[in-house]
């Protein structure tokens, strides 16, 4: 069966690897995108991108209107990637989401949509499969050390911080995690921020540089003994196999799963 694909921000960097995944993937088809400028031009006028004669449309709402698909997939910029899934779920489109900074509100109107329309949709703050074991390995651990500090670091063009994923991670082990505020109970920032940002009394740094890609260490500390688990995204391919498994994924769900590890 070939799957119909609508994707939104082509030109962005997760945008262009994206168009070229779903180009190469045999039951894949893209057959429209959504960009900001372009809008009346195809998908082989646009630099970097492959020869395809797709459509680019710069309304969402026309594009889910004139174009019929299965699936969705939106990587853009927080306030627009959330209207485009919300339009997505309204137009009976399944929507496959990378992009991060949405807020708890949002993501719980989203999946209440999601499930009264009866419709899959998979929202990942990061599709790279090693990521999620970091993750899950950190909840694991939280477990046995309620001593945590998340660092993650990303290149300087990153709109959003702390990082989807350092805020998913940190959801993760305050499930497991007995509550702790940590630190010294005296402790001051001498200069402000000095101690990251703060959820639930555990720390998240964020590190924003050229040349970094995805990056994010979780430090556990115990009297004695440290544990380090660590993740390395070198480049946007790593995130390519999570979005076309959540592409073949999200066509039998009929609800919202926030995170890959739901469907791994
Ligand atoms: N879930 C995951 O595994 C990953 C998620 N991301 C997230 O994906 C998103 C995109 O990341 P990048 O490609 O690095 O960013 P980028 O800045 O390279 O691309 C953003 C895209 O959004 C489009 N855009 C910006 N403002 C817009 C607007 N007002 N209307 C319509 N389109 C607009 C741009 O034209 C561009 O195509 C970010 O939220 C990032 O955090 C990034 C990497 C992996
Ligand atoms: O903007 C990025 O680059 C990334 N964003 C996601 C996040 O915010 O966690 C996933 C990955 O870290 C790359």
């Amino acid at each position: 069966m070939t799957i119909n694909i609508i994707l939104a921000g082509p030109r962005g960097r997760m945008g262009q690897e994206a168009v070229n995944m779903v180009n190469q993937e045999s039951d894949f088809k893209l057959v429209a995108c959504i960009d900001r400028k372009n809008g009346g031009k195809e998908v082989k006028d646009i630099a970097g991108l492959p020869p395809l004669h797709v459509p680019v449309y710069e309304n969402a709402k026309e594009c889910f209107e004139a174009v019929k698909a299965d699936v969705f997939i939106d990587l853009t910029v927080p306030e627009v990637g959330y209207y485009h899934t919300k339009l997505a779920l309204e137009n009976n489109i399944r929507p496959v989401v990378g992009t991060t900074g949405f807020t708890d509100e949002q993501l719980n109107e989203l999946a209440e949509l999601a499930k009264s329309s009866n419709l899959g949709c998979i929202i990942a703050p990061n599709f790279a499969v090693g990521a999620v074991l970091m993750m899950k390995f950190s909840q694991m651990a939280a477990k046995y050390f309620s001593d945590v500090e998340i660092i993650e670091k990303h290149h300087d063009r990153k709109l959003d911080a702390p990082s989807g994923t350092a805020k998913k991670t940190a959801e993760l082990i305050r499930q497991s995690r007995e509550y702790k505020k940590q630190g010294h109970p005296d402790e001051e920032e001498t200069i402000r921020g000095a101690r990251g940002a703060e959820m639930d009394g555990m720390h998240i740094h964020s590190v924003r540089l050229p040349g970094l890609v995805a990056h994010q260490e979780v430090i556990f500390g115990s009297p004695g003994q440290t544990l380090s688990i660590k993740h390395d995204s070198l480049n946007r391919e790593s995130f390519m196999d999570g979005i076309k498994l959540s592409v073949n994924h999200v066509m039998d769900m009929k609800e919202l799963a926030y995170g890959l590890e739901n469907i791994l």
